[in-house]
């Protein structure tokens, strides 16, 4: 039951979205040399993106931060936890990668500023947790925000995460994943993939567009394979939703090479927020739900 019921909250928060804030932390991540799974770079973006969210944490005792390591790999996922009230037991999950990649034989000097793949995402993700911690939101579910590693390299940072939340019996009510957020190819301002997906949790994301964002135009798509972190938790029988900046037509030709710059999508960051003002009325309708 997609209840679309807290009006009240939703739009105090909704304004308090920054879409220069969302363009600062664009800019420092696509300023890493690479933040591929293997090299310094990634290690070090990965730690960069912990300290970032240690800081929104400030001395909440209901937000932890954690980073996850992988077996095989340097670089670390990063979980930002809000536990929620009376159901913490159900968590809600915020997703975006944060490794980057120029593709085969990436490795240290490679550079691979992945501006829009996936620094978007995990920019538009850490601005709504900057406005939920900020307005001191008390979610009744538990919120995760994570940044994975590895996603680049066939999904194994999200894979290894979803798999160990299956195993521990999570209650996981629903994930969203942003991966390219900032570079609008179409008309339309948002779209929604149809595949390795749940069609429920896709409805509820229109009608909150419908609801909270009425000038946004939402349109579908495909990406015909398991494009991106949503289908591992898709994979573990969770309700997965993956929004997307464009059609698979006309998705950005910089991903994956030097050119993934913020000057290359969108300089000012328009784009990418309305995927944090999406996420943000997703949060905060799905987080205040009680048991
Ligand atoms: N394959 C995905 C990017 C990607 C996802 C969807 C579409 I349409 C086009 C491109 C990737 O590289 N994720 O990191
Ligand atoms: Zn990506
Ligand atoms: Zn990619």
């Amino acid at each position: 039951s997609y209840a679309i019921d807290n009006q009240a909250t939703v739009n105090k928060l909704l304004p308090q979205l920054q879409d220069s804030n969302v363009q600062a932390t664009i800019q420092s991540l696509s300023s890493y040399q690479n933040r591929f799974y293997t090299t310094s770079h990634g290690v070090n973006a990965s730690n960069w993106i912990a300290s970032q969210w240690k800081q929104l944490a400030g001395s909440r005792g209901d937000v932890t931060v954690e980073q996850i390591s992988h077996a095989g790999w340097p670089q670390k996922s990063v979980i930002l936890t809000i536990k929620g009230t009376d159901n913490a037991a159900e968590t809600v999950v915020l997703g975006g990668h944060l490794d980057s990649t120029v593709g085969n034989g990436t490795g240290e000097s490679s550079r691979a500023p992945g501006a829009d793949d996936d620094a978007s995402g995990v920019a538009s993700l850490t601005e709504v947790a900057r406005v939920l911690l900020a307005s001191n939101y008390q979610p009744r579910r538990t919120l995760k925000f994570m940044a994975y590693a590895a996603e680049e390299v066939g999904l194994r940072g999200s894979a290894d995460i979803a798999k160990r939340f299956k195993q521990q019996q999570a209650k996981v009510v629903g994930a969203l994943q942003l991966d390219m957020t900032n570079y609008q190819g179409d008309e339309q301002d948002i779209f929604l993939f149809t595949d390795y997906t749940n069609a429920a949790q896709n409805t509820f994301l229109a009608n909150l567009a419908k609801v909270y964002l009425p000038s946004l135009k939402v349109g579908y798509s495909q990406c015909g394979y398991a494009c991106s972190d949503h289908a591992s938790w898709n994979a573990q029988g969770y309700a997965a939703s993956f929004p997307f900046e464009s059609s698979f037509d006309n998705s950005n030709p910089y991903i994956h090479t030097r050119n993934d710059t913020l000057a290359n999508s969108d300089s000012q960051a328009r784009h990418a927020l309305k995927f944090s003002q999406l996420a943000l009325a997703y949060a905060v309708e799905l987080g205040s739900d009680g048991p």
